[in-house]
């Protein structure tokens, strides 16, 4: 592949709502854009990291520094065939998967656009529709979380999601059935804010028929997850526990969980995220992408790799415009019926940035050549 030129931008965008979890919140999306330029074609990946290390270790700061000092210069020293050879080139730096994931998933949408073909079809997907789901953040009330549920679930998504902490748990998921029943496909994600101390709240969370409960326990736990696991009928989901496939085999090994969120930056990007769903599949494990609150770039990738077949699960990929008023790609990835989001065919992501959207939110910018 021939590689010209690497763009970072630095990116802020306002977000239509406050989105609360049990690590913090924000109204505010601080991320970074990149461009990988070659033979008349501009692929785009987004970090998916925050401007804290509450999620997960890394921030926009220390993803903009690993891809200037040391992911940009490996890229540009080493020629590569294949987006699957910059996963290899990356291997030898530890960790900071979403700094890794942000470039090589520029660069797998720069060798789709070069062969013409979709992101979706490159990777093995088979779906050329997916159902979404909606990830609901912490509100004061459970009255005004009940609300949202009410809303959502009007607009269709197929899979509600609540975000709980201590204190804000078994009322809320009790509240959400009262209301609306035991049918709606419901879970929790509690962003590792409970130790096995609590093990009394899980208790009782599992009486209300919740597709799963995701990342209780510690985010570099597999130990305690298996034991609660054994205790509870209700799934349990891995989300920061897993970063690479190898993670994946050995909690499924050690049953600490029967489903895996899969998050393309999570993990260090589409290489290793096919990896993870390849593994899961032949070990009966379903998985589900999860979401970032992404930009429309990092959208489209998440949209992307949901085509494949073990993702069996409604992701957290809600549609653009719940988030922004003005997303940086076109068309807006949107509904195209309840619940549900296309597969773009196109070469790529499938959709085009908008410059200028990505000219209001940008607040630096620098650019790297062989
Ligand atoms: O709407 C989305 O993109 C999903 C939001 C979400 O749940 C989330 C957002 C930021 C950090 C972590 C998580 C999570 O899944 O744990
Ligand atoms: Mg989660």
């Amino acid at each position: 592949m021939n590689i010209e030129r690497v763009e970072l931008q630095h990116l802020q965008m306002p977000l239509k709502f406050r989105f609360e979890t049990s690590f913090g919140s924000t109204t505010l999306k601080d991320f970074l854009l990149v461009s990988v330029y070659g033979d008349g074609e501009v692929g785009y990946g987004e970090s998916v990291a925050m401007p804290d290390p509450f999620y997960n270790e890394e921030t926009t700061e220390t993803v903009w520094y690993m891809l200037e000092k040391f992911l940009i210069p490996r890229l540009l020293a080493n020629p590569v065939e294949t987006p699957e050879e910059v996963a290899r080139l990356f291997a030898p730096i530890r960790r900071n998967n979403m700094a890794k994931s942000a470039l090589e998933g520029a660069v797998w949408d720069l060798s789709c656009k070069q062969k013409g073909i979709s992101l979706a079809k490159a990777l093995g997907g088979s779906r050329s529709v997916i159902d979404v789901g909606i990830s609901i953040g912490i509100e004061p009330t459970v009255e005004e979380v009940l609300e949202k549920v009410g809303q959502y679930l009007d607009e269709g998504y197929k899979k509600i999601k609540v975000k709980i902490k201590p204190g804000f748990d078994v009322q809320l998921i009790r509240g959400i059935r009262e209301r609306f029943g035991d049918q709606v496909p419901l879970m929790a994600d509690a962003n590792s804010a409970y130790t096995l101390d609590q093990i009394d709240i899980m208790k009782e969370l599992d009486q209300y028929g919740l597709i799963m409960i995701e990342q209780p326990l510690a985010h570099d736990d597999i130990i305690d997850h298996a034991q609660l696991q054994a205790v509870l009928s209700t799934p349990i989901c891995l989300d920061e526990s897993i970063h690479t496939a190898e993670d994946a085999r050995k909690a499924i090994e050690l049953k600490s969980c029967g489903i895996i969120n899969i998050k393309i930056g999570r993990v260090g990007g589409l290489t290793e995220a096919k990896r993870i769903h390849d593994l899961c599949q032949a070990q009966n494990i379903p998985v589900w992408c999860g979401g970032m609150v992404e930009s429309g770039v990092g959208r489209a990738h998440n949209v992307a790799i949901t085509s494949l077949q073990n993702f069996t699960i409604p992701g957290d990929t809600a549609a653009a415009s719940r988030y922004w008023d003005e997303d940086i790609v076109e068309p807006g990835i949107e509904l195209i019926a309840p619940g549900q989001l296309a597969v773009p065919d196109g070469p790529g992501i499938g959709y085009k940035v908008n410059q200028q959207a990505v000219g209001k939110y940008v607040l630096r910018s620098a650019n790297f050549r062989p």
